[in-house]
């Protein structure tokens, strides 16, 4: 079962550059969280600081009695077992196979004999569908597979927590459904707290419990995947649409000429579109922590767009 990260008015910086300021949110246990922001915002960064392989400038990380921004080395060590990492590229490697890759964590963590281990490997690379790939040297296989297999490795210590950096980079479109839904499965078998940052736009809109969104320099937004999508505020309505229309330009902000320039144009956001449903596990189980189709939006009486829910929108099988 996952464990609550509470995240207290986080700040970092890297000299005089602040990268983001007072940065406050809770990922809540077993639950599924997606990070978004422009390309820069410091998404990458988050994940590092949340892991402890970067400090921050002012704040609290608070897991349990813990403060992970006040632990020494040696304490981070063993708190950072709670965690499960799935770096962008996968970070495997490139000399050990598969197999070697993914029992890596273990011979480093733990001394579990190798009998134990290779039920573990088998069992996580079952997981992740790679069951006969073991032998295989990462640069042999697609980079589909590496990145499956990284969260095989990400997997083999049971974390309570699993970060995901951009799950879904390099990846076709059919595979990043079957990324998703292998997500979406797992959470409901390993029950941990998942953060996942992506670009993906149709991703964050359908696979986490909670959408987080951080432009220029703090967190926008962060809530129920229903409140984020059925929001007006020009910032989240721009990015979870991928509209041109709104605050953000191409290199950031947009200046004030411009925004002026398009009020006076009239130019008006195209209406919301429909929230789809949310992708389920696919054996029809239902996630300990996900909610039915509307709940937060008829608890806090909020119309969803029209269309919201209907249909089979965020089922991949
Ligand atoms: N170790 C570091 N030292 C100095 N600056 C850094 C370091 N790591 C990241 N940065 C800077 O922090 C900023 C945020 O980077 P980060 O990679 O977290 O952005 P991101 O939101 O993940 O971007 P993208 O979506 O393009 O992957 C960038 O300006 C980057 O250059």
């Amino acid at each position: 079962m996952g464990v609550e990260v509470r995240v207290e008015g986080l700040t970092k910086s890297f000299g005089a550059q602040p990268v983001w300021s007072d940065v406050s949110l809770t990922l809540p246990a077993g639950e599924i969280s997606v990070l978004l922001g422009p390309s820069g915002t410091g998404k990458s960064v988050f994940l590092k600081t949340l892991v402890g392989l970067l400090r921050p400038d002012r704040g609290a990380i608070r897991i349990g009695d813990h403060d992970l921004t006040r632990l020494s080395e040696r304490e981070l060590y063993e708190v950072r077992k709670l965690f499960g990492v799935l770096f962008q590229d996968g970070a495997l490697f490139g000399s050990m196979n598969i197999y070697d890759n993914v029992a890596f964590p273990l011979r480093e963590h733990t001394r579990k004999p190798e009998r134990e281990i290779r039920a573990i490997v088998g069992a996580k690379l079952d997981m992740v569908g790679l069951l006969g790939a073991e032998r295989k040297l990462p640069g042999e296989i697609s980079g589909g597979m590496r990145k499956r297999a990284g969260l095989a490795r990400a997997l083999v210590l049971d974390p309570e927590i699993v970060l995901f950096d951009e799950p879904d980079s390099g990846l076709d479109p059919v595979r990043t459904a079957y990324l998703n839904q292998l997500i979406i499965d797992l959470n409901q078998q390993i029950d941990a707290t998942f953060l996942i940052v992506t670009h993906d736009i149709n991703t964050a809109r359908t696979v986490p419990d909670n959408i987080g969104l951080i432009y220029h320099g703090h967190l926008a937004m962060f809530g129920p995947r229903e409140m984020l999508l059925s929001s007006t505020e020009p910032v989240v309505r721009q990015f979870l649409n991928a509209q041109r229309i709104g605050p953000i330009g191409m290199a950031e902000e947009k200046d004030a000429d411009e925004l002026k320039a398009e009020a006076e144009a009239g130019v008006e956001p195209p209406p919301l579109p429909p929230i789809p449903v949310q992708l389920q596990p696919s054996d029809g189980r239902p996630r300990r922590a996900e909610r039915p189709p509307g709940r937060w939006c008829r608890d806090n009486r909020v119309t969803p767009p029209p269309g919201s829910f209907d249909g089979d929108l965020g089922r991949v099988r």
